[in-house]
């Protein structure tokens, strides 16, 4: 069925990136609600809320993940009919789609006019969006090279590669901890995030909080590139963004024999501090990591009583 295989294709990563899962997610909403056969409005938004519930459960920092399933909830939460809900379902789905593969072509365009001639840039992990950005100011004639890491454990950097080397853009791979030895040669770090908090920090991929350090040292902006529905609403009431720890099999390689009493910790993500974090660039502008509640309050909509229904509807969720 459509949703234990989606639900099931983000919690093992075949489908990945916080953009990407976002779209999976609202799109098996959408297919999940064509396949009911209920009779009645009730039924069917108890089979549409125990959906969103296991969607949700799938990987807990990404918040493109909540956003994108409250969306497309609200409509089928919203509705008079059984009829409204299932429209409103389809279409929320469909604008939500659709919105953020635009809010991606966006950003690039507003990123691109930060790179400067013949930039150099080193990007970690593997963002759909970071990587539009590469290849925008690449297509204005204003990219020599990327340094790409490689982001152990998964080893993200791989499908970086492979997608800038397809769109002509020179790469450097770079193990990990070589970020620093090459950041004097860099221009500007460009990342994606899974998550913006009120505060403007910055939620992404295990280590990028490392280069934003060795990006500061060095006075190189540290600019990341996020669609709003990647900032945390929540966050305004004090909620942390739990940083997902995957097995240590990712770590180890599977039969890897470890001495008794090691135990491997692998969280997926970090936290980089607003501090440095020199622009957060999204489809609704280029912003210092300030304006994240306005973000949050005047673009996502949320006010603060809104947020006291959305926090009793999350954690109906489990979260
Ligand atoms: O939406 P886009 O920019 O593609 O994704 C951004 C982020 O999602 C990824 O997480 P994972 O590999 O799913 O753990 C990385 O942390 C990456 O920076």
């Amino acid at each position: 069925m459509v949703l234990t295989k989606t639900a099931d294709d983000i919690s093992s990563m075949r489908v990945r990136g916080a953009g990407r899962i976002a779209r999976t997610a609202a799109l098996a909403l959408q297919e999940y609600g064509a396949s009911l056969e209920c009779k009645t409005l009730a039924a069917f938004v108890d089979e549409m809320q125990n959906a969103a519930e296991i969607l949700c459960k799938t990987r807990p920092t990404a918040v493109s993940l909540p956003n994108a399933v409250r969306y497309v909830m609200q409509g089928v939460r919203g509705a008079g009919t059984l009829e409204e809900a299932q429209q409103a379902l389809n279409d929320r789905a469909t604008t939500f789609i659709h919105d953020s593969q635009e809010a991606v072509q966006k950003i690039a365009d507003i990123a691109a006019r930060q790179f400067p001639d013949d930039a150099v840039i080193m990007t970690h992990c593997n963002s759909q969006v970071a990587i539009a950005c590469i290849v925008r100011a690449h297509e204005q004639g204003r990219v020599r090279e990327v340094y790409a890491t490689e982001v152990r454990p998964r080893n993200q950097g791989y499908i970086t590669i492979q997608m800038l080397s397809d769109a002509g853009v020179p790469v450097n791979f770079i193990v990990d901890s070589a970020a620093r030895s090459f950041m004097p040669k860099v221009d500007l770090v460009i990342t994606g995030t899974d998550a913006v908090t009120a505060n403007g920090a910055v939620v992404n991929k295990i280590g990028t909080s490392q280069i934003a350090l060795c990006a500061h040292e060095a006075r190189k902006p540290f600019i990341v590139a996020a669609e709003t529905y990647k900032f945390a609403p929540r966050t305004i009431l004090g909620e942390r963004i739990p940083i997902e720890e995957r097995p240590a099999e990712e770590v180890t390689g599977s039969g890897r024999q470890l001495p008794p009493g090691v135990t491997v910790k692998n969280p997926a993500f970090d936290v980089t501090p607003p501090a440095y974090v020199d622009l957060i660039i999204t489809e609704i502008g280029a912003f210092a990591p300030s304006y994240a509640p306005v973000v949050i309050r005047d673009h996502l909509g949320w006010d603060i009583s809104e947020f006291q229904k959305e926090y009793a509807f999350t954690h109906q969720y489990g979260e």
